[in-house]
């Protein structure tokens, strides 16, 4: 089954399903109307001539004239028949829309209920994570910009289980306005069970979570080397007339952003790459190992592997900047996110179930973005104090394990909820096998560095 809510490209899908139902019912209606105006004026015309003839002679003399009778006995046996009862009862028009939803249904897909929760639960989400006001909201305001759109918090918060609330925001609407389209609304609530209140506590990485997700960062004590930006040329040689442009985010664990990996051509020839494969609804594994669709990642991806001649870059570029040999490479993930869309903190490594077609735990992330995303939707490293905008072009790329091979938990990271626009990602994931060489353990285990932030958020 299609989902359209976690991903904003399927969303297009949707208008275009708009789009066909406002032409067939346009067209519905207008034959509708031609066959009422076609029905009328035969009903005029026969009005006519039932009412002349009756008020010219005495009904019985009328019908003793033969030719009459005959009019009379044809109009009912074939006219009446062909032009009235005919087409009224099996009404084509209408029998041709119903074929027509049947054919959407079938061909596009049509959100259902599960759709709605869906994106009633990312506005929710959207609230929760940015503290937006419901007025904000239901004003078309998001963080003190406008966006013209008004959103159904009372239906939201009806869903949500919030029914007193759904009431109370409902009524302010209504009173000054009672032919506001929330009626609708109002029979909707009317007429449905109330969604399941959830009363969440918020888990222990919350507050770390949304502060960043809303680009705030605790004060650090200063290690008196600021982060710089520079160029590297030295690399490796394909960065000599083109050097990187490195900037640096955090030290130990080192996570760097690499600016312009990628142009928009180049970007492009990913997303057609991409469209050749289906989107499928990204799953998170869950107890031992399955893979399960949850909240905590509301998006969705496909794989590309590394036989066309756009990817063949893309693998140059993560060989050459992580210096890792691509044999331990996954193919790359490309995922696009839906409004509300997100990926809660996790770590990228497995650590247990590691999948069995790879060699060792993923040792690093390199992460493209493959858009810039108009409102929320960055990146957070909740126990580094780290936040990243996305910067289409941009790669992000940091070890996920120590050199002992020890996961380190240092490197849990999120993907916060995008409030407005379609985030896109590509990800490469880097197995430790075939490593070795490339990056090779130290004398002593680092590992230790990760004890202290096992427990902390
Ligand atoms: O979307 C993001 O910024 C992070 C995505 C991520 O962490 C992942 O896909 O593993
Ligand atoms: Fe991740």
């Amino acid at each position: 089954k299609v989902e359209f809510y976690s991903s904003v490209d399927s969303m297009q899908d949707l208008a275009q399903v708009e789009q066909e139902l406002l032409n067939a019912t346009r067209s519905y209606l207008e034959t509708q109307q031609q066959q009422l105006n076609f029905y009328r004026r035969y009903v005029d015309q026969i009005k006519r001539e039932h009412e002349w003839a009756v008020g010219q002679l005495k009904l019985d003399e009328y019908l003793g004239h033969p030719l009459h009778a005959f009019r009379l006995i044809k109009r009912l046996v074939q006219d009446w028949d062909a032009l009235i009862f005919e087409p009224i009862l099996t009404n084509q028009p209408r029998e041709d829309f119903r074929q027509f939803s049947d054919v959407l249904t079938r061909d596009l897909g049509y959100p259902d209920q599960s759709e709605l929760q869906g994106a009633i639960k990312g506005l929710a989400r959207l609230q929760r994570v940015y503290n937006l006001s419901t007025s904000d909201l239901a004003g078309g305001v998001i963080n003190g910009f406008s966006y013209d759109s008004e959103l159904q918090w009372p239906m939201a918060n009806f869903e949500l289980g919030n029914t007193k609330r759904a009431g109370r925001l409902l009524n302010q609407i209504l009173k000054p306005e009672p032919t506001h389209t929330a009626q609708q609304t109002r029979k909707y609530l009317e007429n449905h069970e109330p969604g399941k209140k959830i009363q969440e506590k918020n888990p222990s990485w919350y507050g770390n979570y949304t502060r960043l997700c809303q680009g705030k960062r605790l004060p650090e004590e200063s290690s008196g080397s600021p982060l710089k930006c520079y160029l590297d040329g030295k690399r490796h040689a394909y960065f000599t007339l083109a050097p990187l442009q490195v900037e640096p985010v955090h030290l130990d664990p080192d996570i760097s952003v690499y600016h312009g990996m990628l142009n928009s051509q180049q970007i492009l020839s990913i997303f057609e790459e991409a469209d050749k494969e289906e989107m499928v609804r990204s799953a998170v594994a869950g107890e031992g190992g399955k893979r399960t669709v949850r909240d905590l990642r509301v998006s969705q991806q496909t794989w590309l592997d590394y036989t066309t001649p756009i990817m063949e870059s893309v693998s140059r570029i993560i060989q050459f900047v992580s210096g890792f040999d691509m044999a331990g490479a996954e193919h790359m993930q490309v995922a696009n996110y839906g409004v509300g869309g997100q990926y809660e903190p996790h770590p990228d490594y497995f650590e247990v179930n590691l999948p069995s077609q790879f060699e060792g735990d993923r040792i690093s992330t390199s992460m493209f973005y493959l858009s810039d995303v108009e409102q929320g939707g960055y990146t957070v490293f909740t126990k580094l104090n780290v936040f990243l905008p996305p910067v289409k072009g941009a790669l992000v790329m940091w070890h996920n394990l120590h050199r002992s091979l020890d996961v380190d938990v240092r490197t849990l990271h999120a993907g916060c909820p995008v409030i407005v626009g379609s985030k896109r990602i590509g990800n490469i994931w880097m197995h430790s096998g075939y490593q070795e060489f490339r990056r090779p353990c130290n004398l002593t285990s680092d590992s230790y560095k990760s004890a202290a932030y096992r427990k902390s958020v």
